[in-house]
């Protein structure tokens, strides 16, 4: 037990949201199925990642899964049609019979979002399941915690941040043994290639998990936005890049300089740049 007094919130039938301590806390809520997930389930995460963005009381995002037997087992295979996951009747695509493949969308998501995500695993992490404790920036597992991709196997892969970032994460051998042999790894094996930050007994894992985020939070905001835009700025390319720019470009605003800019606009004068220095 972490002792947190979790706050509930939003109206979502696949996920729970809770708040407390400037933590956002986003369950995958499908234990019957491994907290696999299909088109709504990644719906209602891309809202919830949303709304923990815009809260400016909070400062680090947990992403799990409900019950002590999985985070995620990846795309739900039940609902897998042949060019996608199909949603529910209330999705127009899928009412034509039009799959999605909306992971990805989510994978981007995490990845730009200027906040720490942390995932905290119980049990398995597998498929795309697994790729998405990859795309977040901390990875923490219970002992109980299995790793591994399944794509060759059921006719998948992910060449995206499931390969690539993957292969810089544990380096481009072991990536490749992940991906074509599908076996299956502990935690303390995850922990020995560099894929988990640390790995707790399953009872202490919320615990240790908040109490990385409570150390997180103690940091300055803006610097850890600034150390994760640049992480993966590197491995995003031009996206990383136009994330990172954007991130000067507020940073810019906030100057004096910048400002003088704005004012002497409204004010209908010559901007007095004069004042400032030409830094070395
Ligand atoms: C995870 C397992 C190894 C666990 O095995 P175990 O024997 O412990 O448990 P069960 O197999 O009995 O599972 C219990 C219960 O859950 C159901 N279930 C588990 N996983 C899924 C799933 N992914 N989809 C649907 N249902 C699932 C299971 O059927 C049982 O329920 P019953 O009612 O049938 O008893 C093992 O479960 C396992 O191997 N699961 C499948 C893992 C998998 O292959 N996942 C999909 C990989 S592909 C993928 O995720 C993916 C998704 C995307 O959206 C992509 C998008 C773009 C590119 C790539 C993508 C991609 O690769």
């Amino acid at each position: 037990m972490s002792g947190v007094d979790w706050q509930r919130s939003g109206d979502y039938s696949d996920i729970i949201y809770e708040t407390a301590e400037g933590i956002a806390k986003i369950t995958i809520n499908r234990p019957h199925r491994h907290n696999a997930f299909r088109p709504q389930t990644l719906f209602e995460l891309q809202e919830a990642f949303n709304v923990a963005r815009d809260d400016s009381d909070v400062g680090v995002i947990i992403l799990t899964g409900a019950g002590e037997q999985a985070f995620c087992s990846g795309g739900d295979q039940k609902i897998r049609g042949e060019d996608g996951y199909l949603g529910g009747d209330d999705d127009a695509a899928a009412r034509q019979g039009i799959g999605r493949l909306n992971v990805l969308d989510l994978q981007v998501q995490i990845r730009r979002l200027p906040k720490p995500v942390v995932c905290m695993v119980a049990g398995y992490a597998i498929g795309g399941g697994h790729v998405l404790h990859v795309c977040c920036d901390l990875t923490i597992a219970a002992d109980n915690a299995r790793f591994g991709q399944t794509g060759p196997k059921v006719g998948s892969f992910d060449g995206g941040y499931g390969s690539w970032l993957l292969a810089q994460t544990v380096g481009l051998k072991k990536a490749r043994e992940i991906w074509y042999l599908c076996r299956q790894y502990s935690a303390e094996e995850a922990r020995e290639m560099g894929l988990v930050n640390t790995v707790v007994p399953l009872e202490r894992l919320e615990e240790e998990t908040v109490t990385w985020a409570r150390e997180m939070l103690e940091k300055s905001p803006l610097a850890l936005r600034m150390v994760k835009g640049a992480i993966n700025a590197v491995s995003d390319g031009a996206a990383g890049m136009q994330q990172f720019a954007g991130d000067a470009t507020m940073l810019y605003y906030m100057s004096d300089e910048a400002q003088e800019g704005r004012d002497a606009f409204k004010e209908k004068r010559s901007p007095e740049f004069d004042r400032f220095p030409r830094r070395p």
